[in-house]
């Protein structure tokens, strides 16, 4: 339902995008993740026809965003980086007057703004100035634009900006339950909303996709996934069991994290059973041994060009060059 080829935005001599290739299809719930100045807001921009890109096109269900942008902004709805609104309307006034510029009569508008309205759970400040609102709701108000039309497609940047944790869990639960019908994109600085409500998620660092995937694709990466942390019940020990682990063919390598110890896995099975087994074997008694999965926050960190876990750069070799 989203296509973007190459597209390309210049600010005079600086790239800002540099040749995105994307597809999100209906259902998807595409997290769009990357630091402070890495592109989202300008490639979002670009694909709701608010930036006319330097190169390269955006289609939304099959119409040019650049050749056809009346008729494909019909089809979305666009939660802006802020919520940009008129601060001395009140919600209701708001969502009446966008009805109306997208052409809904009396009846359909009432109906519209209803459904919105109860969807944000925007009832209580209906007829409260938007100025006088708080960050969160000032941000449901956009939500309750972007959703009004029941758009096949969703562009909301940080959409869960400024809410308070029982808010970010409405709009999550929100996204999660309009996901079925339509393909929505969603820009976050927030990991875990990847976990939450993502099904599939793309790393954007300075203006390029460097990574594109399911949350756990990209939980993959890091040089942690299929390890496993063991704590033996006597610390003194933990020596002797970094030796002796160290021999078995499933683990790659060891390293010590607060007292555990986190053996690497060397690829193929989890090394868990044969770790438990050396265990008993050799009498060590565990407190801990727990499969890793890998985390988000490190594969993160690495794609963008922050230094991960350790100081080290290690996503994107193998396990064993890693802990060279
Ligand atoms: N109108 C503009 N003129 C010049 N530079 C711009 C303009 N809009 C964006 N930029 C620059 O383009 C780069 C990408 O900005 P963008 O807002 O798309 O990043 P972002 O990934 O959305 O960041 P954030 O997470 O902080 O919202 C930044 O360096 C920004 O300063």
């Amino acid at each position: 339902m989203i296509e973007i080829r190459s597209l390309v935005k210049r600010f005079g001599p600086f790239t800002a995008v540099d040749g995105v290739d994307l597809d999100v299809a209906r259902g998807e719930v595409l997290g769009f993740l990357g630091p402070n100045g890495a592109g989202k807001t300008t490639t979002m921009r670009m694909v709701t026809g608010f930036l006319a890109p330097t190169s390269g096109r955006a289609c939304v269900c099959g119409l040019d965003v650049g050749e056809d942008r009346i008729a494909a902004q019909r089809l979305l709805g666009y939660l802006p980086e802020g919520a940009p609104a008129w601060p001395d309307m009140t919600p209701a006034e708001l969502l009446d007057f966008a009805a109306q510029a997208r052409g809904m009569d009396r009846a359909a508008r009432r109906a519209a703004v209803g459904r919105a309205v109860e969807r944000v759970q925007l009832e209580s400040v209906l007829h409260k100035p938007i100025e006088n609102l708080s960050k969160g709701f000032k941000r449901r108000v956009g939500l309750a634009q972007a959703i009004l039309h029941d758009p096949d497609v969703l562009v909301l940047d940080e959409p869960t900006d400024g809410l308070d944790p029982n808010q970010k869990f409405e709009v999550r639960r929100l996204i999660a339950e309009m996901s079925e019908g339509k393909a929505i994109v969603l820009s976050t600085h927030i990991l875990e909303e990847v976990d939450a409500v993502c099904t599939r998620a793309t790393v954007m660092a300075k203006g390029r996709l460097v990574a594109d995937g399911t949350p756990a694709d990209l939980r993959a990466k890091d040089p942690r996934h299929g390890a496993v942390r063991v704590r033996l019940v006597d610390a003194g020990r933990a020596g002797a069991a970094r030796a002796t682990l160290a021999e078995l063919a499933s683990v790659s390598a060891i390293e010590d994290e607060d007292g555990a110890l986190i053996c690497l896995a060397a690829g193929g099975a989890s090394p868990a059973d044969a770790i438990y087994a050396t265990c008993r074997e050799h009498g060590f008694d565990l407190s801990e041994l727990t499969p890793l999965e890998g985390r988000l926050d490190e594969v993160f960190r690495e794609l963008t060009g922050a230094p991960a876990r350790g100081e080290r750069s290690t996503v994107g070799r193998t396990t064993e060059e890693a802990v060279r």
